[in-house]
């Protein structure tokens, strides 16, 4: 079965040009336990594109993240995004250092790089890995193959909003959720498409019209004017409350979702969990378009418990790089990677987070080893 994709939608998987391609990637570890899963996810894809020989990869390694703003005073340098438009696609660690605010790391550069680079639609597909287990009881694999789309340029997210007064007792803080129409519509689009690219064609927007009754409204109503482009999707509309409530008692009725920023964040670090661990979920952050480099990264943060121990999980990063060689036109590549990383789960080599014993190392070896053994045994049988 080939995983929730981020591509097999929307028709816009990358079509690889003809000759050996070289993709240009831009590495951005940056913070915390991001340049351990880096490492190892570039490890990985250096063993696969040696024991392909089909394509080639070249990576130029950026220092952007909270060193080089102690350093300088901002996460970025000022041509950052002329830097990363000469690349096919960037792939990023996490941001976020115990002491400096979250708010600057996370402006600072994450959301520094996604939004001006239009990257809308943050695609977080979540399934139980062959050999892994959801904590839910009686969750088979079976029940839980899930994928969320988050908007990723608005909404809560406008940064719009200020603080006055601050320090004295009448303080006043807003923090402005905006919804557009052209950011509205355009993300309902794109995950309608992703709804009909997959077997169950199914859709769920989720909102909070209930109570958000401007933006969560026209949310809504953009849904239904949106849905009606695809009859050939069913579509329902749940509130962000109870979907939290559906996830874990009824996650078989679920296929696609649609959320904005917030709610989707939140969502897809519990559908993370509920399908094992946050460890091993990717993310896309796309510009459809293509006009623009996108970018991949683990769906987790920099983990300041566990930096520098070694035991980070590195699967949420190679399932985002598998997702990365699919955008690019390489999906063959992509589910050879993903049937290696399975195959060692299965195999009982994961980390502690999956109730394993190996370390970061460990898993990364394993997985280089299950690829060079995979791709020998299929040049052996000729396929
Ligand atoms: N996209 C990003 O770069 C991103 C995402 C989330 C959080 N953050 C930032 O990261 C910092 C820490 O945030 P947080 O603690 O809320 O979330 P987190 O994802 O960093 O950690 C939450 C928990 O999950 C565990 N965990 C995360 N990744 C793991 C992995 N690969 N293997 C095993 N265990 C793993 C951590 O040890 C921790 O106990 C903050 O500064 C936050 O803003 C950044
Ligand atoms: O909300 C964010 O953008 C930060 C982080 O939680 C993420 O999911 O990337
Ligand atoms: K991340
Ligand atoms: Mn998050």
């Amino acid at each position: 079965m080939s995983p929730a994709t981020v591509t097999e939608q929307n028709g816009t998987e990358g079509i690889a040009p003809p000759g050996r391609p070289t993709y240009k990637i831009a590495s951005i570890p940056a913070d915390g336990i991001g340049p351990e899963v880096i490492s190892a996810g570039i490890q990985v894809l250096e063993t696969l594109t040696k024991e392909l020989d089909t394509f080639g990869l070249e990576f130029g390694h950026l220092d952007w993240g909270s060193a080089y703003y102690r350093k300088n005073g901002q996460y970025l340098p000022d041509n950052a995004l002329d830097i990363l438009k000469g690349y096919n696609a960037i792939l990023f660690g996490a941001v976020g250092d115990p002491e400096i605010p979250d708010h600057i790391s996370l402006w600072g550069l994450r959301l520094a790089i996604c939004q001006p680079l239009q990257q809308y639609a943050n695609v977080r597909p979540t399934r139980i890995l062959r050999g892994t287990s959801s904590p839910l009881r009686s969750c088979s694999r079976r029940d839980l193959d899930w994928v969320i789309v988050r908007e990723n340029s608005e909404g809560e997210y406008a940064g719009h909003g200020g603080t006055s007064h601050l320090n004295e007792a009448w303080s006043v803080a807003t923090e402005v959720s905006i919804f557009t129409r052209h950011g509205v519509e355009r993300i309902m689009r794109f995950a309608f498409e992703t709804a009909r690219s997959r077997p169950r064609k199914r859709l769920t927007v989720v909102t909070k019209s209930n109570a958000q009754r401007n933006g969560m409204v026209f949310w809504d109503l953009c849904a239904s004017k949106i849905a009606a482009e695809f009859p050939d999707v069913e579509w329902d509309k749940m509130l962000v409350d109870a979907m939290t409530t559906r996830m874990v008692l009824h996650p078989e009725t679920i296929d696609t979702v649609v959320a904005t920023n917030l709610h989707a964040d939140i969502l897809s670090d519990l559908a993370a969990a509920l399908a094992g661990s946050i460890g091993i979920a990717p993310t896309s952050n796309l510009d459809p378009t293509r006009a623009n480099p996108s970018m991949f990264e683990p769906i987790h943060g920099s983990a300041f418990d566990i930096t520098g121990k070694g035991v980070a999980n590195p699967v949420g990063t190679f399932w985002s790089s598998a997702e990365m060689l699919r955008w690019l036109g390489q999906g063959e590549a992509a589910d050879l990677l993903m049937e290696s990383v399975e195959n060692v789960l299965e195999g009982g080599v994961k980390t502690l987070d999956l109730g394993g014993k190996n370390t970061t190392k460990e898993v990364t070896d394993k997985v280089c080893g299950e690829i060079e053994r995979l791709i020998k045994s299929k040049k052996e049988r000729g396929i």
